[in-house]
């Protein structure tokens, strides 16, 4: 039994070696990561950590750009069948917590099968998009499951060792009051050391194998979903910014793989350590694990307030931060046209406005944070102080030692650490599921089967062998080599815009070899003709045939291997002049000299061999180191090298001088003559026309005329008469006081 006067300067130094050793688990957990993020968590409270991850994320994104760029021209992509070569909106609208618990039971009853939405395919994505459940989302672990077990491993070891730990404080708090105990005082420190040691091999294990795995996740899930991407139809793109599926890419893949990797060790170590705490402190004293205990409830009420406070404050602070940094994206990318107009102060009035509306959020966050961590602290040092008050009676009753009332507050400190870990573990579990919703929504969509790509359309082709691998529904690839071109009765609106009809009954035909020049005003349609024939979106109701074949059912690479195209507006990649040209035919062996051939055919050979590094010259994002006239003869070089079929060519040479536009027509015309190449040409200058075969001129979604050059300007109310008029410079009443239209509602 001690004396009241022994134990109480004993009891003040047990308190002050229990504050210590709170003060220093900072130090003590602080050699990896997510244990000093442990003690953060405890102190900010469950939700703040959460709210961390995710803001880095969003405070610095990372953005694949080269990516981005793909997204944004990923028509140049498809008309180029390039998809295989380029393996290597966050929700927009955040939903409240009502609209998320609402969600979650969708989900569920969509997953039962009951759910209404289920049947609506729009609203069955949208749910999806929600919340995937967790069994899904730790799916996506199981290719490291080996490597994930041996991590665990690692992990319950430096569990193991960091609880023993307290348990041996309290041994030598109570050896020291022993006479003669300096040999039992070695033999702790000793055998502590050891623990140490092994405590340190297994959190390097841990943290090098967790670290990998998560990164391979990342990587795996990163390189799945751009494919996923690329293989979906172009109206998908038309409905979606590409900002939102860069999101996906890179925030969203890394939310998931950090919940699989870092939040399940840090799940698993919080639960152990929890329990295994809990059991230790029933072990010391059952009696005093109750007032020990007491304020897990209130802890878990208020850091549940707390938590969905700041989740949905840091919802609005990312998006904030969303719409400041594509403000600044945009404009930096479009920094010419800031300057030609002098926006820069407009910009910044504006980017500074976002910036603020982000730092008001932030700022709310911060105060929030302050309370919580405030009451937190008060909270966990009140709890103590009940321990050691209803301990230090115990001991004075000599129910305890001070050794085991040592080791008891200690436990009780790793139990307040793993609760308020497991609960901000939950947190970001359920951000993982809305990110991991929005991956499956992406990893799980079925493209179309007519315009969009199959699994193994993505390796083509480097598996060109149309019979050995299972593609879409089209799969033939017929051996044609003077194709004609039918349109016959072609009815087409866009899908984002099906109230408007940009055909309505268009028919026309190209034979092989020949030169079909396409005119009308702006907007009537004629650049869709292309997107219609490469089958980047289908027709809802009439058919397209090459060389006699429906193109729906031909197989989709071969179709667009057929056609060389060059758009009207130009698109070229980041790299050099040689790699743009050949985009496209990468895995088809081309030579250099097919690179230069193609190039002077272009009229572009002369001008990149004058620059310092020729074809090997870098041209910059989206080739902006050219000109516009440089830029669209590279991009005819582009389509040329692909020894084309089928020629379109959507105002290809608009930004070129007479002269030079006369050459390329001469040598293009050659080539078409030579090879038998049927050739479109949209077109409004009076040289093409002219050098054309047939020229069709549409109006109101269908062929209002069609006819040589020559038949059509002979008569005065023809439509191209009166475009003429219009392009000499006359008004277009002044022809006959009719107008002509674009497509039809
Ligand atoms: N991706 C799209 N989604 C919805 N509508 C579109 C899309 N692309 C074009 N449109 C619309 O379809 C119509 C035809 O467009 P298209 O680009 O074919 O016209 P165009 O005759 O080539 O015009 P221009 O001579 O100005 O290039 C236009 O009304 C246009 O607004």
């Amino acid at each position: 039994m001690h004396s009241c006067a022994w134990c109480k300067p004993r009891l003040f130094q047990v308190l002050s070696r229990i504050l210590e050793y709170q003060t220093q688990k900072g130090v003590f957990y602080s050699h990896t990561r997510d244990q000093s993020t442990w003690i953060s968590s405890f102190y900010r409270g469950s939700s703040l950590s959460s709210l961390s991850a995710k803001s880095y994320g969003q405070l610095y994104p990372v953005v694949p750009y080269a990516n981005s760029e793909r997204y944004k021209s990923n028509r140049v992509v498809r008309l180029f069948s390039t998809d295989s070569s380029q393996f290597s909106k966050a929700t927009t609208q955040k939903p409240s917590l009502w609209q998320q618990w609402m969600a979650r039971s969708r989900v569920f009853r969509w997953h039962k099968g009951s759910s209404k939405e289920g049947a609506n395919g729009t609203k069955k994505e949208d749910a999806q998009e929600e919340f995937v459940s967790w069994r899904k989302l730790f799916s996506l672990a199981k290719p490291e499951a080996h490597m994930l077990s041996l991590a665990l491993m690692a992990q319950m070891v430096s569990v193991g060792t960091t609880m023993i730990f307290p348990m041996a404080v309290g041994k030598i708090v109570d050896i020291i009051q022993l006479p003669n105990s300096v040999d039992q005082l070695k033999w702790m420190a000793s055998a502590l050391a050891g623990l140490f040691v092994v405590g340190a091999v297994a959190v390097t294990v841990r943290v090098a194998l967790m670290t990998t795995i998560g990164e391979r996740i990342a990587r795996d899930l990163r390189q799945k979903v751009f494919q996923s991407l690329l293989k979906q139809e172009l109206a998908f793109f038309d409905k979606r910014q590409s900002g939102e599926l860069v999101n996906r890419l890179s925030n969203d893949t890394s939310v998931v793989s950090k919940t699989l990797t870092e939040n399940l060790a840090r799940g698993i170590r919080s639960s152990v350590t929890t329990t295994g705490g809990i059991g230790f402190l029933i072990y010391l004293s059952p009696t005093l694990t109750v007032a020990a205990l007491s304020f897990i409830p209130f802890l878990t009420v208020v850091g549940g307030i707390y938590g969905s406070y700041v989740r949905s404050l840091s919802r609005k602070l990312q998006d904030s931060l969303a719409a400041a940094t594509q403000v600044a994206t945009e404009r930096i990318s479009a920094i010419r046209t800031v300057r030609l107009f002098a926006g820069e102060s407009l910009e910044v009035s504006r980017y500074t406005q976002r910036i603020e509306d982000a730092f008001q959020l932030a700022k709310k966050v911060a105060i929030a944070e302050g309370f919580y961590m405030g009451g937190g602290f008060f909270m966990g040092q009140a709890s103590l102080l009940a321990v050691l008050w209803f301990g230090g009676h115990q001991v004075l009753q000599g129910a305890m030692t001070v050794g085991q009332l040592a080791s008891f507050a200690m436990y009780a400190v790793n139990v307040g650490f793993g609760v308020s870990s497991l609960a901000n573990g939950y947190g970001q579990l359920t951000r993982a599921q809305g990110a991991g919703a929005r991956i499956f929504a992406i990893l799980e969509r079925k493209p179309s089967s007519l315009t969009g790509l199959t699994d193994s359309d993505l390796h083509y082709p480097c598996n060109n062998n149309n019979n050995n691998h299972q593609k879409n529904n089209a799969s033939f690839a017929p051996e044609i080599q003077r194709p004609s071109i039918v349109f016959d009765q072609v009815h087409f609106s866009y899908p984002t815009r099906p109230q408007h009809s940009v055909f309505r009954g268009l028919s026309f035909r190209v034979e092989p070899g020949e030169l079909l020049a396409i005119t009308g005003i702006s907007g009537c349609g004629k650049s869709t003709i292309l997107s219609l024939l490469s089958r980047l979106y289908i027709p809802q109701q009439g058919h397209i045939y090459l060389g006699g074949y429906d193109i729906n059912t031909l197989d989709i690479h071969w179709l667009r291997k057929q056609i060389g195209a060059v758009p009207q507006d130009v698109v070229l990649f980041d790299g050099s002049i040689a790699e743009n040209i050949s985009y496209g035919v990468v895995g088809e062996n081309i030579s250099m000299e097919q690179i230069v051939r193609a190039a002077d055919i272009a009229g572009a050979d002369s001008f990149i061999r004058q620059l310092p590094q020729g074809y090997d010259t870098q041209i910059g994002e989206r080739g902006l180191s050219l000109s516009g006239g440089q830029r669209q003869r590279i991009a005819l070089a582009r389509a040329i090298v692909r020894k084309p079929r089928i020629l379109v060519m959507d105002e290809a040479t608009s930004a070129l001088d007479v002269e030079s536009e006369a050459a390329i027509s001469e040598a293009v015309d050659l080539l078409r003559r030579k090879e038998d190449i049927c050739t479109i040409v949209i077109a409004h200058r009076l040289s093409t026309l002219r050098d054309s075969n047939q020229v069709i001129v549409l109006n109101k979604g269908v062929v209002a005329e069609s006819g040589t050059f020559e038949q059509l300007i002979a008569k005065p109310k023809s439509i191209l008469s009166r475009l003429m008029l219009i392009s000499e410079g006359h008004g277009l009443e002044a022809a006959d006081g009719e107008k002509v239209g674009g497509g039809s509602s």
